[in-house]
Formats: C-alpha cells, structure tokens, sequence
C-alpha cells in the first residue's frame, strides 16, 4: 500500500505552528503533532513513564512524568537532555509510524516543532517552515503568562534560528494574518491535491 505524502510542519516558538496544524486539519489533511505525542507519553499509563522513572526517579510524580523536575534536572545535568531524548524520541518516532501506517488519506501533516534541530527533513516528503517577523514573534511570546525576556532569549538560543529554517523549508507561510495563512495553506493543499498520484 501507498504511504500518504509527509508535509513536515515547523517553525520557531511563537510563529504560529498550532494555528496553522490547525487550518491543515480544516482544509481535511489529518495532523499528526508530536508535542501531544509527548504529552501522552508523559501521561499516567504512557509508555515514557516507567523509562523515565529508571533514569531519574524523582522526575515521576503520581504516575506522570513532571516536566518541571525534567528540566531541573537538565540545567543542573549536562547529559540529562540526552538521556531523556534516547528514551523519547523512539516512542515518538513509533507513535508517529502507527499513525502514518494507520491512514488512507493522500497526504498527512506532522507538525514537528524541532523538525531541524532533530535532523528530521529527510523523514518528510516537503518541509513548511511557519514564519512571523522577529517582533511579532517576541510579541506574542512574551504576552504569555510566566513568560520572561530572558526565558524567551534562551529558548531562541536552542532553536535553529528563523532565517535559516526559511532557507533551508520547501515553502514558507507567513504567519502575521490568519486570513492570509489559511489562504496559503488551503492553495498548498489543493496543488498537492493536484500533483499527487491517486490513491
Ligand atoms: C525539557 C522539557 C521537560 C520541557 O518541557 P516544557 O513543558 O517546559 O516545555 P516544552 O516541551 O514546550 O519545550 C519548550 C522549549 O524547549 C525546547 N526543547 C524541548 N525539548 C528539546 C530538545 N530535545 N532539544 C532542544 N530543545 C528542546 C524547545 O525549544 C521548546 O520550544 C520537555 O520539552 C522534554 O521532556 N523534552 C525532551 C523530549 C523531547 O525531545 N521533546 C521534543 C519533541 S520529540
Ligand atoms: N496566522 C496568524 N495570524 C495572526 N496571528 C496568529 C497567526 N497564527 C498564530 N497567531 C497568534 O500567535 C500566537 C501563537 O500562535 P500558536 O500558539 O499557533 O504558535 P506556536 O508556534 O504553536 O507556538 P509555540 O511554538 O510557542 O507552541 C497566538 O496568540 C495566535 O493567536
């Protein structure tokens, strides 16, 4: 059986990734998102929990994986990030084969937030970078509860930057208008819808 095609879905925090995996959904691609993979995983009964829990104990609390002990214990343990990931992104990697494996759609969207930084380009078939000007993104960002300039300087200090991200995507979408995003999202699905081979 065919595979549908992969459109990688990326971008920076704050640029407007959810919004547009939502509009993806609505123009009828189903989405696949790798954040709430993690969630699940993390979650009471999820398939992270016990692996987790053999590698730091302490970051298992009533049955879920804490992400405020998780990430206490990575600024004060320099392998602790990796060791996580070793754990993590298998699962996560199977979670997102299953669903792939598990439709008969054309095409399907994965929105991967560290797309670039997980060297994951060529596990799809087109990279779409969502994209704002650096101070709408700072805007938005900082607008959110709890959040600090210096929190916010030190996440983009983790990301591969924008500029780079819209070299390196097949097509990018601007994500200033909503009315402009959908626009450029249902155009993209309709010419895929075109290109593709028949199911
Ligand atoms: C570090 C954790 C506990 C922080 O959780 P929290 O809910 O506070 O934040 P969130 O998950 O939204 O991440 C916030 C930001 O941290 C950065 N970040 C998170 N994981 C990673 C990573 N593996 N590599 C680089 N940056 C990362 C991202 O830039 C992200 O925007 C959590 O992200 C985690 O468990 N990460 C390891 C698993 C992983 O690699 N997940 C990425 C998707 S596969
Ligand atoms: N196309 C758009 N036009 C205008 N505003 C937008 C657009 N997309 C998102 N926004 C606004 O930007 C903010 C962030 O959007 P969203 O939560 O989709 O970003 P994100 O990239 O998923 O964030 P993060 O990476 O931090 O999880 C929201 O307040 C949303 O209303």
């Amino acid at each position: 059986m065919r595979r549908p095609f992969l459109i990688g879905l990326t971008g920076s925090i704050g640029m407007g990734k959810s919004t547009a995996a939502r509009m993806f959904q609505e123009a009828g691609v189903p989405v696949w998102d790798a954040d709430a993979a993690v969630r699940d995983l993390y979650s009471p009964g999820g398939a992270g929990v016990a692996a987790i829990e053999q590698i730091r104990p302490e970051a298992v609390v009533d049955g879920a994986v804490d992400r405020a002990a998780l990430k206490a214990w990575i600024a004060e343990d320099a392998t602790a990030l990796r060791q996580v990931e070793r754990i993590v992104h298998p699962l996560v990697a199977q979670d997102r084969a299953a669903f792939v494996a598990g439709t008969e759609e054309r095409m399907v969207c994965l929105d991967i937030p560290l797309l670039f930084e997980g060297g994951m380009e060529d596990q799809v078939d087109i990279v779409v970078v969502i994209s704002a000007p650096p101070e709408v993104q700072k805007e938005r960002v900082l607008s959110r509860p709890g959040m600090t300039e210096a929190q916010f300087d030190a996440l983009l200090a983790l990301q591969v930057p924008d500029a780079e991200k819209r070299a390196r995507a097949d097509v990018v979408i601007p994500s200033v208008d909503r009315e402009e995003t959908r626009r450029h999202i249902n155009e993209l699905v309709q010419k895929l819808t075109r290109e593709l081979p028949d199911a």
